[in-house]
């Protein structure tokens, strides 16, 4: 009897791209597919598993360090077996890369994997169409990411004008020996991410060679994880809108990406304030708060100095909560993600 295996997409990008968003879509909007997610933060706060807790199969996550490197073929192997195991309800599972992580070496992993249960089910490269520029400019290794995948997702072209956006997939499509998808929000359809490669051949497939995965990529220094850091920041208490508002606008150009719910405001208010930043963009995705109330931060970035961006933040904690700057939550508003 011939055991079917469940494919096993990697999904990569850059920092802030789009992949949870583009995850979260997936298992939104999953048509019938059981998707099991391994996901891998950067950063020993789990903002990323955070977000698609409760909407998915079955999850698992790797905290602090990059799964690309900090983990051996065993290592993904037995995650991996406890997710897909004989007769595992899953018809899929996406492995969730830190934002840094070299998916080479994750592919690499996938292919060596000695479980019967497992295929490799493609890389998928998420790319920011706004930030594609800079991000190709402070690494050239991105182009390699968006050769070696399978399909790449051109995401945010929401953030461009219709002339910026033709040529930012122009180049892409120039670069790429697989398919390119325009994306807002990673709005893409399930099928074609999660089916195995062969059903991609509609817009594309293609697979990877040994030789592909030969090339570079063993090579630790090389990594985009071995220049960047991450410190992170939680505080019991509420942070002052005002305050935090002048720290973000004030914030060093080595923090790259700023990601993590944060508690504004008194008991009586029950907004929930997630921050993202990537790059010069700041955005506020207001929800609720279920559980506990309490501000959690991973800021990623190189030459950070932790002290002082603790210290900074700490004095954003504010001394009277009870009184809710409303000024403040107001200039917040202004950042509210649509
Ligand atoms: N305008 C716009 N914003 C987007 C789009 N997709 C994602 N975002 C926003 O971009 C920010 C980063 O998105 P994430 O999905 O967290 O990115 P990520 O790649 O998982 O980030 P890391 O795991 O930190 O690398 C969030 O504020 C998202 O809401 C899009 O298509 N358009």
């Amino acid at each position: 009897m011939v055991t079917a295996r469940i494919p096993v997409v990697v999904l990569a990008g850059y920092l802030g791209s789009g992949k949870t968003t583009l995850l979260n879509h997936l298992l939104r909007n999953n048509e019938g597919r059981r998707i099991g997610v391994l996901v891998n933060d950067f950063g020993s706060i789990n903002i990323d598993a955070m977000h698609v807790a409760g909407q998915v199969d079955a999850a698992m996550s790797l905290e602090n360090g990059c799964l690309c490197c900090a983990v051996d073929v065993d290592g993904v192997d037995s995650m991996l077996a406890r997710l897909a195991y004989p007769g595992a309800p899953l018809d899929a599972v996406v492995i969730e890369a830190s934002g840094i992580a070299e998916p080479r070496q994750l592919v690499r992993l996938v292919l060596s994997s000695q479980s019967p249960h497992v295929e490799f089910g493609g890389l998928v490269e998420v790319v920011d169409a706004a930030e594609f520029d800079d991000t190709r400019a402070r690494h050239p290794e991105l182009d390699d990411h968006v050769r070696l995948a399978d399909l790449v997702v051109v995401n945010k072209v929401d953030r461009l004008d219709e002339p910026e956006r033709e040529r930012v997939l122009t180049e892409v499509r120039d670069i790429a020996d697989g398919a390119v998808l325009a994306a807002e929000r990673g709005r893409i359809s399930p099928g074609i991410l999660l089916d195995a490669p062969g059903a991609r051949e509609s817009v594309g497939a293609k697979q990877l060679s040994f030789a592909d995965l030969e090339e570079c990529g063993g090579d630790h220094a090389q990594h985009m994880h071995a220049v960047y850091e991450s410190v992170e920041f939680t505080a019991e208490y509420p942070l002052n809108p005002s305050a935090f508002l002048r720290f973000l606008h004030e914030r060093s150009r080595g923090v790259y990406r700023i990601k993590g719910p944060i508690d504004f405001g008194a008991s009586g208010d029950h907004r929930r304030f997630v921050l993202h930043t990537v790059g010069v963009y700041a955005a506020f995705e207001k929800t609720r708060w279920k559980g506990e109330r309490a501000t959690r931060l991973v800021l990623i970035g190189t030459d950070l100095d932790r002290q002082e961006l603790t210290e900074r933040l700490e004095a954003c904690i504010d001394p009277d909560p009870t009184k809710i700057d409303e000024r403040g939550m107001l200039n917040l508003a202004r950042h509210l993600d649509g």
